[in-house]
């Protein structure tokens, strides 16, 4: 780790204001999937430890620079209390008077969460107002947000440059496992890309080429090199202005020798409905009208043998429409199959919910928080929230 930590810089009696990546899924008032939460704790832990006076700050969904009711940060205060043992105490804003009131209220140990920093409008423009606003609350800043580290918000990048700025435990964590894959992946190196889109994930197809030994694609951009290579697909998910770009991605594996595997099966339904009529087909075979939602035995078999040989493994994206059964059945199989001789990377909400889901998350050695940040960071992009903290 190139970047500084926490641990190198004294805290002690310090006002510090930690990012975190809090945009968690919320039902009914409550925390559904507190992974993010929990994956903060380390850093949180260790400033209350060292004395520090700690200010969180994050952003909960998209709201449009404006107060959205429905997302407040009060649930996660509530839930990250109970994990943390101590009291959290939740703010209405995030800059301003009365903020500053509070924080020169804090004593050593105590933990301050501030408001969604996206009700500000100055958020996602990086405004140079909000982010003095911020740095007028703090000694020294943290980023903890790996999940938010490719956004130049004032909150990541905007603050931090008024301040000492270093990385927390999560962040360095995330760092260190995705920095294995880009200069030393053991091999064979192995990725397995689902999800819904190409369009989403064309810069990681490209980066990934240059790096692994076998892709394995499956999901709803599967669907989109099946039509490039000329098979009717019915009425599946697919991109149709995709198709060359498709075309070109399966081009360039040919040209560098990377093994591009594609389904050779796939379960297809009249339609995505709970309990429509469905069936496993070859992917030649798609009937008129229905639509591919899973990849079929005869894929899951196949992406499981390639799996099985490799000693690095990088998933992103569920291999079908996961969240209704059955037809999370191949994206099951397949996390269940993870070798625990590889050193397998998991990245993307969907795709840690998938493998939670699968009871595996144990066996997997890095659940990253991020989905578009660890995409971004495996594309070799720098992220704007690590290139601006400071080195050692
Ligand atoms: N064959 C398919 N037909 C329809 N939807 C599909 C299909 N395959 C995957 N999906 C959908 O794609 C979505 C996940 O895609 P996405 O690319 O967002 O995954 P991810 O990167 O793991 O998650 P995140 O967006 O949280 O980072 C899920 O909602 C899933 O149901
Ligand atoms: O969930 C995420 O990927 C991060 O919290 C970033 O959220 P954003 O895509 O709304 O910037």
């Amino acid at each position: 780790m190139t970047k500084k930590t926490v641990k190198d810089v004294e805290v002690r009696g310090k006002r510090v204001l930690v990012r975190v990546d809090f945009n968690v899924p919320l039902k009914d008032g409550k925390v559904t999937d507190d992974t993010r939460l929990r994956a903060a704790l380390p850093t949180i832990e260790y400033l209350c430890q060292q004395g520090a006076k700690v200010i969180l700050v994050s952003h909960l969904g998209r709201p449009k620079g404006a107060p959205d009711e429905s997302l407040r940060l009060d649930p996660v205060a509530q839930r990250l209390e109970e994990l943390l043992g101590r009291p959290v105490r939740k703010l209405d804003s995030c800059v301003g008077p009365e903020v500053e009131e509070a924080v020169a209220a804090l004593n050593p140990g105590d933990v301050l969460l501030l408001e969604n920093i996206r009700f500000h409008p100055g958020e996602t423009k990086n405004d140079p107002e909000l982010a003095q606003g911020l740095a007028k609350l703090c000694d020294i800043y943290v980023n903890d947000a790996f999940g938010t580290a490719h956004r130049a918000h004032a909150s990541t990048v905007g603050v931090a440059k008024l301040r000492p700025a270093v990385a927390g435990f999560l962040m360095a964590k995330e760092i260190e496992a995705l920095s294995r894959l880009l200069t030393s992946p053991a091999r064979p190196f192995v990725a397995l890309i689902g999800g819904a889109k190409i369009s989403d994930k064309i810069g990681v197809l490209r980066s990934l080429l240059t790096r692994v030994d076998s892709l394995l694609i499956g999901g709803g951009m599967a669907n989109t090199f099946l039509a490039a290579q000329g098979y009717n697909l019915g009425r599946s998910l697919l991109e149709p202005d995709q198709l060359e770009q498709a075309r070109s991605i399966m081009e360039e594996a040919r040209e560098r020798g990377v093994n591009l595997v594609l389904p050779r099966d796939l379960v297809v339904a009249a339609n995505k409905e709970a309990g429509a009529e469905h069936r496993v087909v070859p992917v030649n075979e798609v009937p008129e009208g229905w639509m591919a939602l899973d990849v079929g035995p005869a894929t899951v078999e196949e992406f499981c043998r390639i799996l099985a040989g490799a000693r690095t493994i990088f998933w992103n994206g569920p291999l079908g429409y996961f969240e209704q059964p059955p037809y999370d059945a191949g994206t099951v199989a397949v996390a269940r199959a993870l070798p625990a001789t590889a050193e397998t990377i998991v990245g993307g909400g969907d795709t840690v919910a998938a493998v939670t889901r699968a009871g595996v998350a144990d066996r997997i050695t890095h659940i990253s928080t991020g989905g578009g940040a660890s995409l971004e960071f495996l594309e070799g992009k720098e992220l704007p929230g690590i290139a601006v903290l400071e080195d050692k």
